[in-house]
């Protein structure tokens, strides 16, 4: 135990003295909640030499507990990770305390300096008031809030080396998950870390909202600002308005716990219908409505899908990268619609999903709205390109380092990709392109689900989606032995192969969203030649070629139509041609007579020519989808680009 010598110490011991006594103690001395756990650590039979903190249930027992508690325990991992790093943490220990005060994770405390504070926040340890008497877990466990407890604070004199501060997790139905402390010797009154451990458990409280499985969510806050911030209240809304959980901020500021019904819907919270209150809230997508709440109150709240997924937590902004691109124009093509919406549900369930396809076909598009849709959407999208970095790298830039680790590491060594994605996903570009080598440590990660840094013992625990994207054949890759077959088959739950711009049957709507895109309001119209041109081109660049295109196409237009001469040479070399003659084509009967094969195709060869061939119209015209029109302009060969 350390001296104690501030004016604060001198206080608190001789609070205890009268303690000892059972003579009163004036509030000047310590303050009431801590006389109060005092009070109730005597009731529990507790003395002041006790010695308990060294006594951990068994590990096949932590692990049962660990089991039970595993939605605490994967929601807490990443905050306190994330919180872990920003602190100056060779002080401190963090830990995490499930509801009836068991420690369940513990971070930091392998440093000589700190091993009597580790001691005492062994995972398995308890530390409710009951068995531990006052310490600030305990006490927030008892009475619902944050606290801090200090030096001779502590009940027992085996933690009065201690400074201690505890805040309260609550789940998204109201009730206490557990608690998360923060620890280091004591030295003066002030503990100072009380901010960023509310934010980080503010965090943990809004992951496990945003892991519900509910179809819409709300962000709201009395003031319009902080809709979109972190400190938002969350609620998690059922199709017909019953709320299916709330942050503890949203609790509050709609007052959910003194409505009489125990499960209010949010006809009664915001007293109107659910289905105007929700078209209301769509027209407005991100930008905050005011709503008048049953307790007389207005706050401002938006839909939380319309604004882009924003991480929720307390780490610095430039580790976030958040999910800027909508998935829209994907979405036009009806086959690659339902494929799509295979993949999210897969995704939903941890099923690691391995996504084809050549080059700028949208393959990172669909990794973020994967992850945007997903389990782990409150969390970090983090993407590495594993052709892009060196190879000598990749095992640093992946799994992070100790200092020390190897000449020229940063001394506070440095939170590898997979660490920072965790609790979001972890989008692995060009997997095709991964050295042999460090396939295998990949697959071991993936397998056991924790990895350890370079130059480190301490092992971390991995709670984050993977997905991987190649436009490589990793199937022959595996035949010629550049791939591990094994590795393989654990990323690959399941494969969506996204179809080259050629192939799409969805150009036409393509071209004009990103001239939409590019025009803000007006959409310059393209000249029929250079409409034409576009559909005979082959794209080998796929959407980011046909963006760039559109984008320098409106730059030269300079508001006019734009023509042939704003398109790049390459497309324009070629003259457009037009589309075969049905009766040049095989379809004709030995006797010569049409076929009904060919009279179709003549049908829709002068549909489309009537049309300026613009697919969409053709396909109004005939009255067909647009998907089967384009697939018989390909069996005709009357898509001139073709072939
Ligand atoms: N569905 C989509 N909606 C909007 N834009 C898209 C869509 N798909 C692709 N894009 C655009 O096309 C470009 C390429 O997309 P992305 O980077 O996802 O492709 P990729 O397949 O990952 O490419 P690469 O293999 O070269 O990394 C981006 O600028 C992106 O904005």
């Amino acid at each position: 135990m350390r001296p104690v010598r501030t004016e604060f110490d001198r206080k608190v011991l001789h609070a205890r003295q009268l303690l000892r006594e059972a003579r009163d103690i004036p509030p000047s001395l310590v303050a009431d909640d801590v006389q109060r756990s005092w009070s109730r650590s005597i009731r529990h039979g507790l003395s002041e030499r006790d010695r308990v903190l060294f006594n951990p249930v068994s590990a096949a027992q932590l692990r049962r507990i660990n089991e039970v508690h595993r939605t605490l325990l994967g929601h807490a991992e990443p905050e306190m990770e994330r919180l872990f790093s920003a602190l100056d943490n060779a002080h401190w220990v963090l830990a995490c305390l499930e509801v009836g005060g068991n420690i369940i994770k513990t971070l930091g405390g392998q440093s000589a300096e700190l091993r009597d504070i580790a001691t005492v926040l062994r995972p398995g340890l308890n530390l409710s008031e009951r068995v531990a008497g006052t310490n600030a877990p305990g006490f927030a466990l008892e009475e619902r809030r944050a606290i801090a407890v200090r030096g001779s604070e502590h009940f027992l004199e085996e933690a009065q080396m201690c400074a201690c501060a505890a805040v309260p997790i609550f789940e998204p139905s109201g009730a206490l998950a557990g608690v998360l402390n923060a620890s280091r010797h004591h030295r003066s009154a002030s503990i100072g870390i009380m901010e960023p451990l509310a934010l980080a458990a503010r965090a943990v409280e809004n992951r496990m909202v945003a892991a519900l499985s509910a179809p819409l969510r709300l962000r709201l806050h009395y003031s319009a600002e902080l809709v979109n911030s972190p400190m938002c209240g969350l609620l998690a809304v059922s199709r017909d308005g019953q709320i299916l959980g709330a942050n503890p901020l949203a609790r509050q500021l709609l007052e959910l716990d003194t409505l009489i019904e125990s499960d209010p819907c949010m006809e009664t919270v915001f007293q109107q219908k659910v289905g105007l209150l929700l078209d209301t809230l769509r027209r407005h997508g991100s930008t905050p409505t005011p709503i008048h709440c049953h307790n007389g109150v207005r706050i401002h709240a938006c839909l939380a899908d319309a604004a882009p997924t924003r991480a929720v937590s307390v780490a610095p902004a430039a580790s976030y990268d958040v999910a800027r691109t909508s998935m829209s124009p994907m979405l036009l093509d009806p086959e690659l619609v339902q494929r799509v919406r295979q993949v999210e549900r897969a995704f939903a369930r941890d099923i690691p999903v391995l996504i084809n396809g050549e080059t700028g076909t949208g393959k990172e598009v669909l990794a973020r709205h994967l992850h945007e849709v997903g389990p782990r959407a409150s969390g970090p999208f983090v993407a590495i390109n594993c052709s892009a970095i060196p190879a000598s790298l990749i095992e640093s830039e992946l799994f992070g380092y100790d200092g020390g680790a190897f000449t020229g590491a940063r001394r506070g060594g440095m939170a590898g990709r997979f660490e920072q994605a965790n609790g979001g996903t972890l989008f692995l570009d060009e997997i095709g392109d991964m050295p042999l080598e460090l396939q295998a440590r990949l697959l071991r990660v993936l397998q056991e689900r924790t990895l350890t840094r370079l130059g480190s013992a301490r092992s971390i625990a991995l709670n984050c989606s993977v997905i991987c994207a190649t436009h490589r054949d990793l199937v022959q890759r595996v035949a010629s032995g550049e791939f591990r077959e094994d590795l393989y088959y654990r990323i690959n739950g399941l494969r969506i192969t996204l179809p080259a711009l050629r192939q799409r049957s969805d150009l036409d709507d393509l071209i004009d969203h990103f001239l939409a895109q590019e025009m803000a309001s007006a959409v310059p119209p393209l000249t029929l030649a250079a409409r034409h041109c576009l559909y005979r081109h082959n794209w080998p660049g796929n959407i980011r070629e046909l963006q760039q295109v559109l984008r320098l196409g409106v730059a030269l237009a300079e508001g006019d139509s734009i023509d042939l001469i704003h398109l790049p040479t390459e497309l324009t070399a070629a003259p457009p041609a037009l589309p075969p003659d049905p009766a040049d084509m095989q379809t004709h009967c030995p006797d010569g007579k049409a076929t009904l094969r060919q009279a179709e195709a003549e049908v829709v060869r002068s549909a489309f020519l009537r049309n300026d061939r613009n697919v969409s119209a053709t396909a109004r015209n005939l009255g067909i989808a647009r998907a089967t029109l384009y697939r018989k302009l390909r069996n005709y060969g009357l898509l001139t680009g073709e072939g």
